[in-house]
């Protein structure tokens, strides 16, 4: 095995290259991130047509970023799991896994309040899709939409990553 020490983050812009490594790769081998893209989608066109105030917005997106957060730290979770039990049964792993999927879920479920705020916040509901207000919080929606989108469909093969898990492929949700 090969000594750690080369794989050490020099610069900024190093470190990000790598967390953008990992973004790209948990979007290719997970279908739990690629199902809160979509869920993501479905968050910004709803915004998109309500115009909910730049507040709610940012909160939204917030807590968004927290759930693809959450479900790296769970990605990232499982694959030490599995390497350090080599791929084989053990009744912690499992447990570990358990728990981490269960913080995921906690957040999930903590995320449907925010998003039930978000529809207080852009009451009196009305289609705004075509409208000028809260023009600021639109390009915010638009601009986080696009970066998503990047991320989502980046091509892997770019990245030295060696092994992608054959459960999950591009294929799928
Ligand atoms: N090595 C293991 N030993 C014992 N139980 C395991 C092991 N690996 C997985 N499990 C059990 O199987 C469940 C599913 O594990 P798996 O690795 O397939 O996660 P997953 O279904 O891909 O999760 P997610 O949908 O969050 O990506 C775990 O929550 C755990 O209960």
């Amino acid at each position: 095995m090969r000594d750690t020490s080369e794989y050490k983050a020099s610069s900024f812009r190093k470190s990000l290259t790598f967390a953008f490594h990992g973004i790209v790769y948990a979007f290719h081998s997970e279908k739990n991130m690629r199902r809160h893209f979509w869920l993501f989608n479905a968050l910004a066109a709803v915004e998109l047509v309500l115009r909910p105030p730049l507040t709610a917005v940012v909160v939204s997106l917030f807590v968004a970023a927290c759930m693809f957060s959450a479900e790296l730290f769970n990605t990232a979770i499982e694959l030490a799991v599995d390497v350090s039990v080599e791929w084989k049964h053990h009744p912690i792993a499992g447990v570990a896994k358990d728990v981490a999927a269960g913080a995921t879920s906690m957040l999930a479920f903590g995320s449907l309040f925010v998003a039930i705020w978000v529809m207080a916040m852009a009451a009196p509901l009305r289609f705004r899709l075509f409208s000028t207000v809260h023009l600021g919080a639109t390009w915010l929606l638009i601009a986080a939409a696009v970066a998503m989108w990047i991320l989502r469909y980046w091509p892997i093969h770019r990245f030295p990553v060696d092994h992608v898990p054959e459960k999950e492929t591009q294929d799928g949700v």
